[in-house]
């Protein structure tokens, strides 16, 4: 029986699928994979229910059950553009101040890494505790309920085109915050948001060894990085964004090697998430192979 995976629906993980999605490898792949595409916190959830086997999910959603498939990820080493968090009436003279005055956040119900990124900002990194509201993604909608909003993914790459539009909403222009690239500044690690994550068990009934999953993920990879420029052209007209932006996106924006910086920095959010109670602890990484 092939693998049942879940993969993300955004533009970030497309390098990471290319095999599964481009002949000749694609014919082959679908031998032992059936994928679907949904959102980072829909696929947490069906690999957690076992209506999948394999999972692109977020690394908040990690359980010490589920096998980590190394070499592939979804990171970014300084500012990613894809996840954003937007404040509104920001005091101007310091980021401190802007957010110790947020009371309420509309966090992006895609997500499950950056939202617990967003609670470790707030109360590791500046000592405040703001309420939470999950919202689908929509900067106004978000920003008429809360001070402050979420964005992950598509949505996010769009409100930064459409920012001076959304910053003539407010009386005063938004705090646009990166929050990769304040993970960076104040951990020193890249910012990790997703990983391959296996049933373990599912292997045997698939007949797909460990060491092929391994290969045929890592392969997809290498594949999908050697071919940017097809992605790039597949995907303009996809979204609304210039090709130029989705090019950076793919190259410099998202690093796709699950590199022990990158372990490091699931260690190390798991244990900060531990400690403030946004997630329950895991015990060490569970690496397939
Ligand atoms: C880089 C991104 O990371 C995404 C953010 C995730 C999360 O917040 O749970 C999960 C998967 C990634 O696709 C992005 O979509 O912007």
């Amino acid at each position: 029986m092939p693998l049942r995976v879940s993969a993300i629906a955004f533009l970030n993980p497309a390098p990471l699928l290319y095999s599964f999605e481009h002949e000749p490898a694609a014919t082959q792949l679908r031998k032992n994979y059936t994928v679907h595409y949904t959102s980072p916190a829909q696929c947490a959830h069906e690999l957690l229910t076992d209506e999948a086997d394999l999972g692109l999910i977020p690394i908040a959603a990690l359980t010490p059950e589920l096998a980590i498939v190394p070499g592939c990820t979804i990171a970014s080493q300084h500012e990613v553009r894809s996840i954003l968090l937007l404040v509104k009436n920001p005091d101007r003279l310091a980021l401190h101040g802007a957010l110790q005055s947020v009371i309420t956040v509309a966090a992006d119900a895609a997500s499950r890494s950056s939202q617990t990124y967003t609670h470790i900002l707030f109360e590791r990194f500046h000592n405040t505790r703001p309420g939470y509201v999950e919202h689908p993604a929509d900067p106004l909608a978000m920003l008429a309920v809360a001070d402050a909003a979420l964005l992950i993914g598509d949505p996010a790459l769009l409100a930064r085109e459409h920012r001076t539009r959304i910053d003539a909403a407010f009386d005063e222009p938004l705090l646009w915050l990166d929050l990769a690239t304040l993970w960076r500044e104040h951990t020193g690690l890249p910012w990790v948001a997703a990983v391959w994550a296996l049933r373990p068990e599912a292997l045997e009934r698939s007949g797909v060894s460990a060491q092929q999953l391994i290969a045929d993920l890592t392969a997809s990879r290498d594949n999908g990085t050697a071919h940017v420029e097809d992605l790039v052209r597949e995907w303009t007209p996809r979204l609304p964004l210039s090709s130029e932006t989705i090019h950076t996106y793919l190259t410099r924006n998202i690093h796709y090697t699950l590199d022990p910086n990158c372990l490091k920095a699931i260690e190390l959010f798991r244990r900060l998430a531990a400690e403030i109670g946004a997630l329950p602890p895991l015990p060490g990484l569970n690496l397939l192979g």
